[in-house]
């Protein structure tokens, strides 16, 4: 099976590496093209910038896609496609905008377009939801799905360093994207999630999903959430009713006695909820060179020996309706407008209570130096008593 690998940055010269080290093992796979710009030094045999010759070759059986980013590789994917290569890619950015043309595209020249790579590093993570929606009704999905900030949340929780130390180490160790505002801002947690929910429910993966990041974290937040025994973590929910969705992305905190607030450094953990099955949940590299070059290596493998992934053509409705992800707040900052505020304070916090996602990433947006955190459901229940007790004190003073 050969093998052409676009791009040949942290992903890409991670399967390069991999390939050429498992070869006991991967045999029958052989990298015979690596596609560079005109200007990278060819320091391999195999490397070129001309990307026509390279989809030309009759001989080239799947194309690995680690460019990054939404244009050319878009226009690259197709193409190759069109010309009858099976395409791989890790790029979440590209998957999330064109999944329903790439799969179509795939399907009319009787090619392969896989992409588990894009959503979870190096975890088997869509093949698994792949299976359990297979057999279940799937409802839930929730995780951290970004490892940059993760690292970033971990190292200022763990070391008490600030955020923009942790962030140039994050992007040191290959974990950040080349333009990391998409990790921090939430971009890319969107994008897998959008990936993620589209395999689940079947759906278009363009629906409305309220986003923002971690960018506005600081040191003092961290140790507030430590002294009220709770846990800050980027996390992406989606969940669906009937034909109803709803999702979003946001610093969410959760109860340290849960696996998501023990989930450290560049990992990911990701959970799905079946009406049959119940939890699961999956755990490992969410980002790095090696983990992912593995999940684009079993895809390649899965293309070699003939195994085939779930068709899905994404088409089911979906009827965005923010009540089912309507959820409480603690938020500090600029507050008088903020949409559920009330005056009972949790720590350095106002709660905010009952918000939808997209009314909260509203104020958020136009509030650029307050931060507003979401409680999951755990950390709400052990916050609530305390906010209860408050509003009754207050009354008692009245
Ligand atoms: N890093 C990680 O841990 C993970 C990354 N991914 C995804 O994998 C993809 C690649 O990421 P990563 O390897 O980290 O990124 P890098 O920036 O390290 O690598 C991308 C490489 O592609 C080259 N490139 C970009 N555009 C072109 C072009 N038009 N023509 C020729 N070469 C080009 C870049 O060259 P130049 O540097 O000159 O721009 C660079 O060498 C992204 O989609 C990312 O989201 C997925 C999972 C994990
Ligand atoms: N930048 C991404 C890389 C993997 O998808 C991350 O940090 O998770």
């Amino acid at each position: 099976m050969q093998i052409a690998i676009l791009g040949y940055g942290t992903v890409g010269g991670g399967v390069g590496r991999l390939v050429a080290q498992q070869q006991h093992q991967v045999q029958q796979l052989q990298v015979t093209h690596i596609f560079v710009r005109p200007t990278h030094p060819r320091t391999q045999p195999e490397m070129s910038d001309d990307f026509e010759a390279i989809i030309n070759d009759s001989h080239l059986d799947v194309v690995v896609e680690t460019l990054g980013g939404v244009e050319p590789a878009h226009q690259y994917i197709l193409a190759a496609l069109r010309h009858g290569k099976h395409v791989v890619t890790a790029n979440k950015a590209v998957v999330a905008r064109y999944l329903q043309e790439f799969t179509q595209v795939a399907a009319a020249h009787h090619v392969h377009f896989y992409y588990e790579a894009s959503t979870g590093g190096g975890i088997p993570w869509l093949r698994n939801l792949e299976q359990a929606a297979r057999v279940d009704s799937l409802d839930r999905l929730a995780g951290i799905l970004n490892g940059t900030s993760n690292y970033i949340l971990d190292q200022m929780a763990s070391q008490g360093v600030e955020f923009e130390v942790a962030l140039r180490s994050a992007q040191q160790l290959g974990y950040a994207e080349a333009d990391p505002t998409a990790d921090v801002a939430g971009i890319d947690v969107q994008n897998k999630l959008r990936i993620s929910t589209a395999v689940a429910f079947n759906v278009d993966p363009q629906f409305a999903l309220p986003t923002w990041g971690i960018n506005g974290v600081r040191q003092s937040d961290i140790r507030d959430l430590q002294r009220l025994g709770l846990t800050l973590k980027l996390m992406g929910t989606s969940v669906r009713h009937g034909d109803h969705v709803a999702a979003v992305v946001a610093p969410t905190v959760v109860v340290n006695d849960s696996l998501f607030a023990h989930t450290p450094g560049n990992f990911n953990l990701v959970a799905l909820h079946g009406e049959s099955v119940g939890d699961l949940q999956f755990y490992g590299q969410g980002a790095g060179a090696a983990p992912t070059a593995t999940a684009i290596v079993q895809d390649v493998l899965d293309i070699a020996h003939g195994v085939p992934h779930l068709h899905r053509d994404f088409a089911q409705p979906a009827i965005s309706d923010d009540d089912l992800l309507t959820g409480d707040y603690l938020v500090r900052g600029a507050v008088g407008a903020c949409p559920g505020v009330t005056d009972s304070m949790v720590g350095s916090y106002y709660w905010a209570a009952d918000v939808h996602p997209a009314v909260m990433a509203r104020w958020v947006a136009s509030h650029p130096d307050s931060l507003a955190l979401r409680l999951s459901p755990a950390a709400s229940a052990q916050v609530r008593p305390t906010v209860a007790q408050l509003a009754q004190g207050r009354r008692a003073f009245a």
